[in-house]
């Protein structure tokens, strides 16, 4: 596969959403690019005009080919200037995916639940928490941040974790995703439904106390940096400051399914199944 030199056409340029996130301003363009010579299409995305820092000094754009995985393209920043066209997004290719967002307080459940729904509804898990440890041992250049972030119980940036999340649900064949752990904030919501174009077919909530969750948590051993009390505290503090408002949202919307997960985990389960069953029939 060949690659168009150092720049796209700008008439193969769409622009598919803009917005802002945490004040910087975020554009997402599609080129439709046809190499001749492989007689293949490329769709690519570009975030622009870069107003945090990252994108500031890194215009990219992730190119998807049915043989590769995605990989990074420098990009000139003057295409930034395309107007917002609602036509284009509904054209987004990840729109068509259907998401159920699991949210929770540490150890209220996600996890597990997630693995029986997985097992049951034929859907995949992708957990936030987890595609953010990952990168943390793959030695990329966010890892040293990301790893004290989680440390100090802190929610990272979201253009890091939705870019995780979205490398992993365009590298799935599947098109229904559990998204566990996620959005933990406002931003991360509204930088989900930017970049995606996706909005949740409903929000799974379970609600436990902090008395088990902390019991839980401590007894989980699976070496976590974050699984000690210190943590623990500020991760609950974290989770009501700024994971409430994300509920809410959804509650206003009628789209929040509260589970009581201070159960047993096969009870638990029992009272998710008619959600999914009841997806799965609209499906
Ligand atoms: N209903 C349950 N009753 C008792 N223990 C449970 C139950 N559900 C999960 N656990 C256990 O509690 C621990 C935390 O569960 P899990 O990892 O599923 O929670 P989580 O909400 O995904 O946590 P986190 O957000 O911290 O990743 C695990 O050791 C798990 O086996
Ligand atoms: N949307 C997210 C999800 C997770 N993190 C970080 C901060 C959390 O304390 C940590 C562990 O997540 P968990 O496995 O408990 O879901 O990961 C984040 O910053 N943003």
């Amino acid at each position: 596969m060949s690659f168009p030199g150092s720049w796209i056409p700008r008439r193969l340029l769409r622009v598919l959403a803009s917005g802002t996130t945490d004040g910087s301003f975020l554009q997402i363009v599609r080129a439709n690019y046809r190499d001749k010579a492989a007689s293949q299409s490329l769709t690519c995305y570009l975030r622009t005009p870069f107003a945090t820092q990252f994108l500031r000094e890194r215009s990219w754009v992730s190119f998807r080919t049915p043989e590769s995985d995605s990989l990074l393209y420098q990009f000139p920043k003057y295409v930034s200037t395309e107007v917002e066209n609602s036509e284009a997004r509904d054209q987004h290719p990840m729109k068509a995916a259907k998401v159920v967002f699991v949210l929770g307080g540490p150890g209220s459940g996600k996890g597990t639940q997630c693995a029986l729904i997985v097992e049951h509804f034929g859907f995949t898990h992708l957990s936030a928490g987890d595609l953010l440890r990952a990168e943390i041992k793959s030695g990329s250049q966010n890892g040293a941040m990301i790893q004290s972030m989680i440390k100090e119980g802190k929610i990272v940036p979201s253009e890091v974790t939705v870019k995780l999340l979205q490398k992993a649900m365009l590298s799935s064949d599947n098109d229904k995703f559990l998204i566990d752990g996620f959005p933990r904030n406002e931003e991360n919501r509204s930088a989900f439904e930017l970049i995606t174009g996706i909005r949740p077919e409903f929000i799974l909530f379970f609600e436990c106390s902090e008395k088990e969750m902390e019991k839980r948590v401590l007894g989980r051993n699976e070496g976590r940096i974050d699984d000690n009390i210190e943590t623990i505290k500020k991760r609950f503090k974290v989770f009501i400051d700024s994971g409430l408002p994300v509920l809410k949202h959804y509650d206003s919307l009628g789209k929040l399914r509260k589970i009581n997960g201070d159960r047993m985990k096969e009870e638990v389960f029992e009272s998710v199944r008619p959600l999914f069953t009841a997806f799965a029939k609209k499906d």
